[in-house]
């Protein structure tokens, strides 16, 4: 057995208080956990990958007394967070989209563009291109970016391929990711992304479901790939709400969760629609009804905020403040993608903040136990406490706070990440 103590911490946020809630909402997101000492230091034991242990130096020192200790980690003057948990990435493709990025400056809107061929189109044609080498080397180095700032567990959807052979291709290659980086992946079946050139959102429906699904079935039973949920872009222009349904319905029938673009751009139904097929969550939320906020608040659907996205194409933010007074459980992500091109949880946290009107606690718990809830993950990620995963961030800061305060800051801030109780990222002195 490897034992690994983290010692002389100034703060441990463990984010739940009454361990084993498996997410927060309502009042509960605004009261996290966090663990401050009045004298001396806090530490945190680890056994092989998992926390089995959380006190005072003196205590910890106490109850181990005798027993090896393989490796020591000082974390005097750090605050010791959960790793983050980012639900929301497009992290596969090739192309970047710096050219829209001046076109959306000067005041083109996201639809606009996609209109001309651009967007998710224009990526597609890029991705289509890149060799198989090319595709993984950048998708291994995005993955690392995140890594470093503290994702521990990311969301990865495909949604560059939109056709079978392709979009294959992109999860063969998410599937090999796993071995060249140790961050977990929950990987996220998006063929709905967009319309390919020369379909209908008709054809493609028909396609997804009688080919794709299908076909990603067989791989899922041969346990060839781990796929866990199905996504679709529900939006005017894209697939429409009964479209979107089939698709998603098709996925949940062979063992996926439904977790889907919805109610970005227009309202289109698609919170109502989502809590009524028991979706686990919605993405966006932008153009959410009043009566989409009560359906997915009485059916606990995850609201996966991206701050990013609203930030970058200038619209209005989702109603975060209402969806979290009405009890709808609020997820935080990056959306780390070609249009918003971001990694960092602590800058969408920020965003999140200033912009969704959250607290910092509200932003933090998003990050973590609500994150990996809505990834299906929280029994074992998403906070501190005995017997969960040892993902961990370690900071030099005076309070956690400042992981979020500090704006783009965070490369400062990290001192250490670990994954499953091991080092994988030290900020060099
Ligand atoms: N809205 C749809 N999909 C992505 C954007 C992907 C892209 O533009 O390449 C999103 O979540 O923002
Ligand atoms: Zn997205």
């Amino acid at each position: 057995m490897l034992r690994t103590l983290i010692y002389g911490a100034r703060q441990i946020v463990t984010v739940t208080r009454n361990n084993n809630e498996k997410f927060l909402c309502g009042k509960d997101m605004h009261a996290i956990g966090v663990i401050k000492s009045d004298a001396g230091g806090l530490s945190l034991m680890i056994e092989n990958e998992n926390i089995v242990a959380i006190g005072t130096d003196d205590a910890i020192a106490r109850d181990f007394e005798g027993m090896e200790i393989d490796n020591k980690i000082d974390a005097s003057g750090c605050c010791i967070l959960p790793g983050f948990v980012d639900a929301h990435t497009h992290p596969i493709w090739a192309g970047d989209r710096v050219h829209e990025y001046a076109k959306k400056l000067a005041g083109a809107t996201y639809m606009e563009i996609m209109r001309e061929g651009g967007g998710i189109g224009f990526t597609v044609e890029q991705t289509k291109l890149a060799t198989d080498e090319e595709l993984l080397i950048g998708l291994v180095a995005r993955l690392k970016r995140m890594l470093h700032a503290g994702t521990t567990y990311v969301e990865c959807k495909t949604g560059y391929g939109l056709e079978w052979p392709d979009e294959l291709r992109l999860l063969k290659l998410l599937e090999q990711a796993r071995s060249y980086i140790p961050i977990g992946i929950s990987i996220t079946y998006c063929a709905a992304h967009a319309v390919p050139k020369n379909k209908t959102a008709e054809e493609m429906t028909e396609d997804i479901i009688n080919k794709q699904i299908k076909a990603l079935r067989q791989l899922i039973d041969n346990k060839e790939i781990d796929v866990n949920d199905i996504d679709v872009f529900c939006e005017k222009g894209v697939y429409d709400i009964e479209q979107s349904r089939r698709i998603l319905l098709a996925g949940q029938q062979i063992g996926l969760s439904i977790n889907f673009h919805g109610d970005e751009l227009n309202y289109t139904g698609s919170a109502e629609m989502g809590a009524e097929i028991g979706a686990r969550a919605i993405s966006h939320l932008e153009c959410i009804s009043e009566e989409g906020i009560r359906a997915m608040a009485n059916a606990k659907t995850f609201a996966v905020i991206l701050p990013h996205t609203g930030y970058i194409l200038r619209i209005e933010m989702p109603p975060v403040r209402k969806m979290i007074d009405a009890g709808v459980p609020v997820a935080l992500g990056t959306d780390a993608n070609p249009n918003a091109f971001s990694s960092a949880m602590s800058i969408s946290m920020n965003l999140a903040c200033v912009l969704c009107h959250m607290s910092l606690e509200e932003a933090l718990a998003a990050a973590t136990i609500n994150s990996a809830a809505a990834l299906g993950i929280s029994d074992k990620y998403g906070s501190i406490e005995v017997g969960k995963k040892a993902d961990l961030i370690i900071c030099r800061c005076p309070s956690w706070e400042h992981i979020i305060y500090q704006f783009g800051d965070h490369t400062h801030i990290i001192r250490y990440v670990l994954k499953h109780g091991e080092v994988v990222y030290a900020k060099s002195a």
